[in-house]
């Protein structure tokens, strides 16, 4: 039966719901709860969740491995609800998975364990010869094709299960927390693997993860799930510039920390004594050459205190915070003022005020509703960070005391 689906679709969910029935006293569980949702060709697409929120179950919905209680998914044209396993085959074949515990088979060599699915597939020796000296090549593992899985290290199993997961050329990668065992460095790169797989080899890619920073690196648009709801969806730099929902403000708030927390700011007020003011730096609205601008134009210096500018779906992000004064004079002094208002033309602005007259921050409205909000990249209004909405963070780099 052919089902609604976006245009450039390759995976899309039509009120799709798993739910599971209920285990001696308990009550039934909805794992995946009307989900409705597109997932582009070609697009690197995080479902991000708490635990328990319905991330796994809705991709197990994908590759079939559990099927929908009501509702669909259609995957690459082929709508699998009520698909024989033998029609559900193919539908497997093109599609890879990654695991977060790698899913290795320990008898087997990296080149056995690469092979194994080309085995299955009925692939000639010849050929998986072939195809795994081609496939450890393009993970960097071409110097571990005899060792055996005990040997390598976590990056390096995950980078055998990524070769596995390409062998039959899949058009659709999941990768399921296939990062969340491995230490920062090692994610960083197994995460840059997955980019080359994208944009190298055009899969789509589907990431599930419950670690913004993973979103923040490498994706482009992404889910959030709570209670088995997709509750926020869009583009990655958008959701993070302006995120709807709280439980999206708590994720954004893990990966990014460039703004000063309360006790931060208090140590700020005792060492600075001028007027301390957060500005936003994105590539939409205020770049630190505006803010250098508007400082010069009104005579005031700002001192770097606090901050750090990161990347969000490899667009620079952050903010400063700084110390400004006017000829090393008071913070209210009106030339500061001036400043003050110059900045909030050009970018978010937040004003702590001075240690003398601190600001207490605006907290961020609550959340506006439980619908998921779509935010198209298409119709993107210029990011606004709420007042002391303040999630932000990772600083690349924290600093203190540069005159701009
Ligand atoms: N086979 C099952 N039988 C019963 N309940 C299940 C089953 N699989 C998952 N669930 C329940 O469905 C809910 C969603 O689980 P799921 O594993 O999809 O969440 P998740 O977001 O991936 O969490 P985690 O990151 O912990 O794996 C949970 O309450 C879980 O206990």
């Amino acid at each position: 039966m052919p089902a609604a689906t976006t245009s450039g679709a390759i995976i899309s969910f039509r009120e799709a719901a798993k739910v599971f029935p209920a285990r001696g006293r308990g009550a039934e569980v909805r794992a995946v709860d009307g989900v409705t949702l597109d997932i582009r060709a070609g697009e690197i697409f995080g479902v991000i969740g708490y635990s328990g929120a319905g991330k796994s179950t809705l991709v197990r919905l994908v590759n079939a491995l559990e099927t929908t209680t009501s509702g669909t998914v259609v995957v690459d044209g082929t709508d699998l609800t009520g698909l024989s396993e033998a029609r559900l085959r193919p539908v497997r074949a093109g599609i890879g998975m990654i695991f977060q515990q790698f899913n290795l088979l320990s008898s087997r060599t990296v080149t056995g364990n690469v092979a194994y699915p080309l085995e299955v597939a009925g692939w000639s020796k010849t050929r998986r010869r072939e195809r795994v000296r081609e496939l450890l090549d393009f993970v960097g593992l071409a110097d571990k094709a005899d060792v055996y899985p005990s040997k390598l290290s976590g990056g390096q199993k995950q980078r055998v299960g990524i070769a596995r997961a390409l062998a039959t050329n899949p058009k659709i990668l999941l990768a399921d927390e296939a990062t969340s065992a491995l230490d920062p460095e090692t994610t960083h790169d197994v995460l840059g693997l997955l980019q080359r797989v994208n944009r190298e080899l055009g899969i789509t890619v589907v990431v599930i993860t419950h670690e913004m920073d993973v979103v923040r690196s490498v994706c482009h648009r992404v889910a959030v799930m709570e209670h088995g709801k997709v509750v926020e969806l869009g583009d990655a730099y958008q959701v993070f510039s302006d995120p709807r929902q709280d439980v999206t403000r708590r994720f954004v708030a893990t990966a990014l920390k460039d703004r000063p927390s309360a006790e931060v700011l208090a140590r700020l007020r005792t060492r600075h004594t001028g007027r301390i003011v957060t500005v936003g730096v994105d590539d939409v609205t205020g770049s630190s050459a505006h803010v250098t601008h508007v400082l010069r134009e009104h005579g005031v210096d700002g001192t770097i205190v606090f901050g750090g500018i990161t990347e969000v779906a490899e667009r620079p992000y952050g903010s400063l915070t700084l110390e400004l004064v006017a000829d090393h004079g008071a913070g209210d002094d009106p030339r500061v003022e001036a400043a003050v208002a110059g900045l909030r033309a050009v970018t978010d602005v937040v004003d702590h005020g001075t240690a003398r007259d601190p600001l207490e921050a605006v907290p961020a409205p609550a959340s506006r509703s439980t619908e998921p909000v779509e935010q198209a990249k298409s119709d993107l209004p210029t990011p606004r960070r709420r007042p002391g909405g303040g999630p932000l963070g990772s600083p690349t780099g924290l600093v203190e005391g540069n005159d701009l």
